[in-house]
């Protein structure tokens, strides 16, 4: 069971920011209220910094007991750890550095100075995935590229083929840099809450094709991953200016 996308739409990247930041603390508050635990599993790209940066300034984020928190990435870009171009070290830039989240708390994928290939990296962030009992994020958030990927899965990418594993190598991405580790679709939809998070003018299209009933996966990556409980497509202006009934709302 999944559930259907709803669409929320802010004036800029930097209001789709600060709105989506106090929508995931509140998110982690309720979740801390019911659960021992709470998986978030975060994205790159510079709306993935953006939210957690603004998580920083978010009042209420005084309240999350971050020794509960666990985080995890949808996917990694293949590079030794602390290389500036990682998903791991731009997020902790924007926020993990600065919030006490226990080390063993932060799930990171293994780079070329700790795994022998992508692939063993992928095996064992699956094994790290299946040995929390994660299976089930409380939230996923996702970045989505101009070509309509998520995570590491792109359009037309034979790595999209890949099927029951929780974890793969991706090679020759589109987006450098080229060697990767992504969530595959079936792990990234093992989540309460699915939310996209799209700024840009850049973005227009991929949003209008991935959120047509009548998008194919292979096409259109980021059609085909939804929530367990909520389906959410955070936006801005922009990002939101291709979709039906956009252009009247003047
Ligand atoms: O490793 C990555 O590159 C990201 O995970 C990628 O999937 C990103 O989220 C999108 O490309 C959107 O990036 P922007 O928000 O910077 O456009």
């Amino acid at each position: 069971m999944t559930a259907a996308p709803r669409i929320v739409v802010h004036p800029d990247k930097q209001s789709l920011a600060d709105a989506s930041a106090a929508r995931l603390v509140t998110a982690i508050i309720d979740a801390q209220s019911v659960r021992p635990e709470v998986h978030l599993c975060l994205t790159g790209g510079s709306m993935g910094s953006a939210i957690l940066a603004s998580v920083l300034t978010t009042p209420g984020s005084s309240a999350v007991d971050w020794s509960t928190v666990h985080v995890w990435w949808g996917d990694e870009r293949y590079l030794p750890a602390g290389d500036g171009e990682r998903n791991e070290t731009q997020n902790a830039e924007a926020l993990l550095d600065h919030v006490p989240i226990p080390a063993q708390n932060v799930h990171a994928v293994a780079g070329p100075d700790r795994s022998a290939s992508a692939e063993a990296s992928a095996e064992a962030y699956a094994a790290d995935v299946r040995a929390s009992g994660a299976g089930d994020f409380d939230v996923m958030l996702l970045g989505v590229g101009p070509d309509a990927h998520i995570a590491s899965l792109f359009p037309h990418h034979p790595a999209q083929r890949t099927t029951d594993a929780i974890a793969i190598a991706v090679h020759d991405s589109p987006k450098p840099p080229p060697d990767r580790v992504s969530l595959t679709f079936e792990a990234l939809e093992h989540s309460r809450r699915v939310w996209f998070l799209v700024a840009g003018a850049d973005k227009a299209d991929a949003v209008a094709k991935a959120l047509d009933p009548s998008a194919d996966r292979w096409d259109v990556p980021a059609s085909a991953v939804k929530g367990e409980a909520e389906t959410l497509w955070l936006l801005d202006t922009d990002a939101a200016s291709r979709l039906p009934g956009a252009q009247d709302a003047g």
